[in-house]
Formats: structure tokens, C-alpha cells, sequence
């Protein structure tokens, strides 16, 4: 599986937040929208029927009037036509009672009293349209009178109970809604603040196991790869190989006589001067070799697409570069010179056996005295890409 560099996920991880806070947002928003048009809108249509059906009274007591001032049965009609939508609206308002949210609980005895009114409307109705066509006697008459005018004062009180009771609610729903928005609001943020969180915390770690992997990698001293890595590297490398017949070289390299160096001038210049001969080392070499540093005083490179010939060439400009090298502090007078094995792959090559004939080398070049590059071959090699001739299979000093 391919590893996400620390940044490639810091960039997702930061686009997945910005989305999960969008929808958050978006969510909020349609939210308090939905809610507030919500509440308003129930209350509004219950309220505004309400206040309609407060006119009844009204109009009731109108109609009695009419119908008893006038003693005129013909009234009656309008009176009778009065008194059947009376029930159709309290109908409608109980349906719109029960059919909303509210705590019913309350407004019982308000719909029971109704209910009551209904029947005695009903009643008051068959009284008016039966009499319709007759005679009405004074003493009918103020029957009917007494009777609605008790209905009247019974709907006017209801309705108006209603009212309140609707005007408190709504109020209190409002206020429920705010609270409940405010709650979902807090809810929402608390969530985008844990997932913020468990991102950055995503982002820390990755940036933990970057820096692990890269200590995991590197020499502390030179701040180059360790035998480790040098590893890995190598077995991409042969992996490669093996795809594209590449020529791959590998070049072991020891400081000479390094302990006279601790000894003479001290442990931390010593130190000082294996950082110097690692930045020679990166200056020498591609982009693309590898350099590391396999413990003590002894370093690799290992060279792609770089063939035996090529190999011993870079190994001597590495060679006279440690010649010339200034020594940092005290040592400065001292003259510092490198021993150097170098190999290519074979055919059917592992990097065991590469690294074994590489150290071989390097063993022969300590062997015959020391700053010198041994590379195995019979061969000469021009040195710098130019005519040149090695006396054996080694040049050096
Ligand atoms: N300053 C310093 N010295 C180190 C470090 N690692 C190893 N050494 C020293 O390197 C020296 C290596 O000594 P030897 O193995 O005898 O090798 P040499 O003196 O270079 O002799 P030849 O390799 O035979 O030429 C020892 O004195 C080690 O203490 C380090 O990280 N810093």
C-alpha cells in the first residue's frame, strides 16, 4: 500500500474538516429555518381562527336581537343559519387542537364546556327552526333570547380562555425552540471541535512516525542513512535491476588510521571529522547514489545505473577529495586519506554477496597501505574520464 506523506494527509484531513463543517453549517441553518417557520406557522393559523371565532359572540348576540326586537318569525332564518355554523367552527378548532402538539391536558375543560355549548347551539337551533312558520308568543320569544345570550356569554369566555392559553403556548414553544436551537447549535460545535481535534491529533502522529521513520533512517552524527536503510535501499535497487538490467556498483570506504585522530585531538574532533568527510562524500555523489554511514568510520555508497568503471572513477575523486581536505580545529594540520573497495553487480547478484566483495576489497586496499581504491579488476580505468593508466588492480597512494 502506498504511504500518504504527513502533508498529503494534513491536506485531506484539513479538506475532510472544511466539509464536515460545511454540512454542519449547512445543517444549522436549515435547522433554525425549518424550526422557526414551523412554530410560527401552526400558532399563526390556530390564533387567527381563534380570533375569527371570537366575532361569534358577537354576531349572536346581533342575530337574538334582530330575531327578538323585530318578532318577526322570518328571523328565525337567519338566526337558525347563525346557530349551524357556530358548531362548525368550534368543530374545526377542536380538530385543530388535537391535531397539533400541545399538551391537551390543559385545554380539556375548555373543550369539554364546548362541547356543552354545542349541544345546547343544537338545541337552541331546533327550538328556532321548528318555531320558524308559527307564531312566537313574547314568552318564546325571551326563551330563545335568554337561552343564546347564555350561549353567547359562554362562547365569548371559551374563546377568549383559548386565546390565552394558545398565546401562552406559543410563547412557551418559542422559547423551547430557542433553547433547542441554541442546544443543537452547541452540539454541532462540540462536534466539529472533536473532530477538529482528533484531526490535528491524526496530523501530530503522522508527523511523530515521519520524524520515528526518518531517526529510524538516519545517522545521527552525519545526519546520513544508516546501515539500515542502506539495506532497503540496496533491495529496491537489486529489485530493479532485475526489471531493467541496470549496472548498479557499491564502494565501502574506511578512514585510515581515524583512532590517531580521537587519540591525538580528542573524541569531539573526531566527530567533527566525520561530518566533513560526509559532506565530501555528498558532494562527490548523484542525487540519486545513496550515502550511508555503516558505523564508526566506515560509510557506503551505492551507485544505480553506475557500472564498475564509472564506480572506481568517483572512488578516486573521493579519494584525492579526502586528501585535500582540511581538518576543522586543531587537526587542521593533519592530512586525512581514505581506503576504498568497490564492486559492481554480478548477474543473479544479491547484495550480500556485493557487499562481501565490496568489504573484501576494501580489506586489500587497508592491506597494501592504505589510501587506495581497490576495485578487483585486472582492468585500468581512466581517472576523471580521461587517458590514465592504475598500476595494478588498485590506485592509490
Ligand atoms: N570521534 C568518533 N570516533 C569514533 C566514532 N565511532 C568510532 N570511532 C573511533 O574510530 C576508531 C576506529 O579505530 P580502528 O578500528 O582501529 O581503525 P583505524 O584507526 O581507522 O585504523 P584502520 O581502519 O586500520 O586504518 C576508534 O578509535 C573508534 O573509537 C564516532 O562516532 N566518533
Amino acid at each position: 500500500m502506498k504511504a500518504i506523506s504527513a502533508r498529503g494527509l494534513r491536506r485531506r484531513l484539513l479538506l475532510a474538516f472544511g466539509l464536515i463543517a460545511s454540512v454542519c453549517l449547512l445543517a444549522i441553518t436549515f435547522y433554525v429555518f425549518q424550526a422557526r417557520q414551523h412554530v410560527g406557522a401552526d400558532y399563526t393559523a390556530m390564533v387567527a381562527d381563534v380570533v375569527r371565532a371570537q366575532q361569534d359572540p358577537d354576531k349572536l348576540r346581533t342575530a337574538l336581537d334582530r330575531h327578538v326586537d323585530l318578532e318577526d318569525p322570518h328571523h328565525g332564518g337567519e338566526l337558525a343559519k347563525l346557530l349551524q355554523r357556530l358548531p362548525r367552527r368550534i368543530e374545526g378548532i377542536r380538530l385543530q387542537l388535537m391535531r397539533s402538539d400541545l399538551p391537551l391536558a390543559g385545554y380539556t375543560p375548555l373543550l369539554e364546556e364546548l362541547a356543552d355549548i354545542e349541544e345546547r347551539i343544537e338545541a337552541l337551533r331546533t327550538q328556532v327552526t321548528t318555531a320558524e312558520g308559527d307564531e312566537f308568543d313574547s314568552r318564546a320569544l325571551e326563551e330563545v333570547r335568554t337561552r343564546g345570550l347564555e350561549i353567547e356569554e359562554g362562547l365569548a369566555w371559551n374563546y377568549s380562555e383559548l386565546s390565552q392559553l394558545l398565546h401562552q403556548a406559543s410563547a412557551d414553544q418559542r422559547r423551547l425552540m430557542g433553547w433547542l436551537t441554541l442546544a443543537v447549535v452547541w452540539l454541532l460545535m462540540m462536534v466539529v471541535l472533536a473532530v477538529g481535534t482528533v484531526m490535528l491529533m491524526l496530523v501530530r502522529l503522522q508527523r511523530q512516525q515521519d520524524t520515528m521513520r526518518h531517526l529510524s533512517h538516519t545517522d545521527e552524527l552525519t545526519g546520513l542513512f544508516n546501515r539500515r536503510r542502506l539495506q532497503e535501499v540496496a533491495e529496491q535497487e537489486f529489485a530493479r535491476r532485475r526489471r531493467h538490467a541496470s549496472p548498479l556498483s557499491l564502494m565501502l570506504l574506511d578512514l585510515d588510521h581515524f583512532k590517531r585522530i580521537n587519540d591525538t585531538y580528542g573524541h569531539p574532533v573526531g566527530d567533527e571529522v566525520l561530518s566533513a568527510f560526509s559532506d565530501i562524500l555528498l558532494h562527490q555523489v548523484r542525487r540519486l547514489d545513496t550515502v550511508a554511514r555503516m558505523g564508526g568510520e566506515e560509510f557506503a555508497v551505492l551507485l544505480p545505473n553506475t557500472d564498475g568503471e564509472a564506480a572506481h572513477r568517483l572512488a578516486e575523486r573521493v579519494r584525492e577529495a579526502t586528501r585535500a581536505m582540511r581538518l576543522p580545529g586543531r587537526a587542521h594540520a593533519h592530512r586525512l586519506t581514505v581506503s576504498i573497495g568497490v564492486t559492481e553487480a554480478r548477474e543473479d547478484d544479491s547484495f550480500e554477496h556485493l557487499y562481501s566483495r565490496a568489504d573484501q576489497r576494501l580489506y586489500r586496499a587497508k592491506a597494501a597501505g592504505r589510501d587506495r581504491v581497490e576495485s578487483g579488476d585486472a582492468k585500468t580505468y581512466p581517472i576523471d574520464g580521461g587517458p590514465g593508466k592504475m598500476p595494478s588492480t588498485a590506485s592509490g597512494a
